[in-house]
């Protein structure tokens, strides 16, 4: 579904990626790991189109999507969300799941100010799914609320919730664990399994948290210093002896 080839990054005289590449299949999760600095963040913003790589290709389904602008890649059905949360604060909860869905759909303001029936009909559909992920992730009774006054935790499950609506085929989580405590981190972890197991969503996982990223990951990518480490299953990377040793220089 998406392949990553010998991607690069530079930033004037920093190599922040040098020659990663990666794949991902169907219902796989997939995690990009790595000490601090590492390019993880990187690799990401290369993939969602925040930035163009300086080297290097990304297919998803087949097509190159590098370089291209990130709404357009989103509308593919790569979507992702961010180290930091980015929702409209002073919109409701509910409105933050329909703004998304307005934005992927690039909806026709034309048949909006009309409210022809077609147009009707897709904004009951856009609420219909925004009360489903609202309802799926813990927050339906919290709609009406301003995203800004959720708690952090329930901030992150609203992000995943405005990602779910446009019914992605890959998702990228960008430490979707920071900041959580340990009970909503188990939450996170069975609600990224369900997307993949009931909703047939693949998984790229950036993630400091160890005992999430080996419980969930099918296959996990180590780079450090910008380069590709190593490659395997959970078992393997735990095992892997420069994995061990670039993690405990970091420590
Ligand atoms: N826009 C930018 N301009 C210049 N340098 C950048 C830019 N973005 C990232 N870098 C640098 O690239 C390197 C990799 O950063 P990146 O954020 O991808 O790492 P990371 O593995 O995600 O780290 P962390 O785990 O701390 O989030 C760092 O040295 C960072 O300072």
């Amino acid at each position: 579904m998406l392949e990553v080839q010998k991607l690069s990054m530079r930033f004037g005289g920093l190599l922040a990626v040098d020659q990663v590449s990666l794949d991902v299949q169907e219902r796989e999760i997939v995690s990009i790991i790595g000490p601090n600095g590492a390019g993880k963040t990187t690799v990401f913003n290369c993939m969602s189109g925040f930035y163009k790589p300086t080297g290097g290709k990304i297919l998803f389904e087949g097509r190159e999507v590098q370089g291209k602008p990130d709404y357009k890649i989103s509308r593919m059905g790569m979507v992702r969300t961010f180290q930091h949360v980015r929702l409209f604060t002073q919109m409701t909860v509910v409105e933050n799941l329909l703004v998304a869905q307005h934005r992927h759909l690039n909806t026709n303001m034309i048949s909006g100010l009309l409210g022809t029936p077609n147009y009707r009909q897709r904004e009951q559909k856009a609420l219909d799914r925004a009360a489903y992920w609202l309802e799926r992730v813990g927050l339906l009774e919290l709609a009406n609320r301003d995203a800004g006054n959720l708690a952090y935790g329930q901030q992150r499950r609203l992000e995943i919730a405005r990602c779910m609506v446009t019914e992605p085929k890959l998702l990228m989580l960008d430490e979707p664990a920071a900041g959580l405590n340990p009970a909503e981190t188990k939450e996170l972890n069975q609600l990224i399994i369900s997307l993949k197991e009931d909703y047939n969503v693949s998984v790229v996982l950036i993630e400091h948290d160890m005992s999430l990223v080996m419980d969930i990951s099918d296959r996990i990518n180590v780079i450090n210093q910008g380069k590709p480490l190593a490659s395997g299953t959970p078992e393997e990377i735990r095992r892997n002896d420069d994995v061990i040793k670039a993690y405990l220089g970091e420590a």
